[in-house]
């Protein structure tokens, strides 16, 4: 197996300045689109987010992840995706939290108090900021994909008034065996646009157009940035949500972490009309985000988003 030939685009420095680089900010908006046409994914590197604040992340997860098994099953939520989950038959590797609107400091504190009842300021205050950074991330990828598309600003600012946000925690153990090694099934995401980060562990995989899987090799400053199915049927399928699992190699434990954007409760996913003509035909009628999110729960399929919304 190949390692995918993703591509790294370089959001660091001056590279995002509009003022002073109109036309690197362009070009670079060109790439994003490109690279999500092509792959449904890319490699990003971007100084924004301190190397230091990424390492302070990855300590405290693994703090988290070695509580008691007793204090992390007390977070639960009824939504799906969230609750504490460990111990899953059919991934029995992965163990993984989901927070959300980690970007307001409450939602924050209230899951380390959890966690923590004696307290933890520093959790909060990492966990907040970590996702701050990445909320304001995600949302500079989805600005420069509707600007690639020449859709207007209200637009970019409708759909931000219309999102919210998952930030999810996730650790992965050595296989006891090597031949049961799956850390994560394979899937698309099913939010608007994911980014995430992990230790220097790998075991990403994507499975490109021709149906074969390909690890990703994530270098160790990068974010891995991930189309999902709101992203893919807003834009009328030009976008990929690529499939991707977890396969655990290594003899030493993956952490990663990301942050999912995904549309509010209620909110609408429509193709915009600039999206469609004669070469790209109306793919998906319009629906509702929620709605669809609760079909995929309760009917899991590869195929969900064309079944439920395709026309
Ligand atoms: O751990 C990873 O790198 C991937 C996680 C993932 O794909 C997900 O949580 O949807
Ligand atoms: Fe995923």
């Amino acid at each position: 197996m190949d390692g995918a030939k993703i591509p790294v685009l370089d959001f660091s420095g001056e590279h995002l300045d509009r003022e002073r680089g109109g036309e690197c900010w362009e070009l670079l908006c060109g790439k994003v689109r490109e690279a999500c046409e092509t792959h449904g994914c890319f490699l990003l590197m971007y100084d924004k987010i301190p190397t230091s604040l990424r390492e302070d992340m990855l300590v405290a997860m693994k703090a988290l992840f070695d509580l008691p098994e007793e204090t992390k099953s007390k977070y639960q939520n009824p939504k799906p995706y969230r609750s504490y989950q460990g111990k899953c038959p059919v991934v029995p590797l992965h163990e993984s939290f989901g927070i959300d609107d980690a970007t307001r400091l409450e939602a924050a504190q209230e899951f380390t108090q959890l966690m923590w009842p004696q307290g933890n300021p520093a959790f909060s205050e990492i966990l907040n900021s970590m996702s701050s950074k990445l909320l304001k991330l995600n949302f500079t990828i989805l600005e420069m994909i509707f600007e690639s598309f020449r859709m207007e600003k209200k637009n970019y600012d409708a759909l931000v008034r219309d999102s919210t946000s998952i930030f999810r925690i996730m650790k992965y153990k050595v296989p006891p065996r090597k031949d049961e090694n799956l850390g994560l099934v394979a899937h698309t995401d099913k939010n608007a646009l994911t980014v995430l980060c992990q230790n220097d562990v790998q075991g990403l995989e994507v499975m490109t157009k021709e149906g074969r899987w390909e690890h990703v090799v994530v270098p160790r400053e990068a974010f891995v940035v991930i189309v999902g199915d709101a992203l893919k049927a807003w834009s009328n399928g030009r976008l990929v949500a690529v499939k991707h699992r977890v396969v655990m190699k290594a003899d030493r434990e993956r952490y990663s972490f990301g942050l999912f954007s995904m549309p509010k409760e209620g909110a609408m996913i429509e193709v915009p009309r600039e999206l469609v003509d004669k070469e790209h035909p109306l793919l998906y009628r319009p629906f509702k985000f929620a709605d669809y999110f609760s079909y995929f729960v309760s009917n899991i399929s590869d195929d969900a988003l064309e079944i439920y919304a395709g026309v």
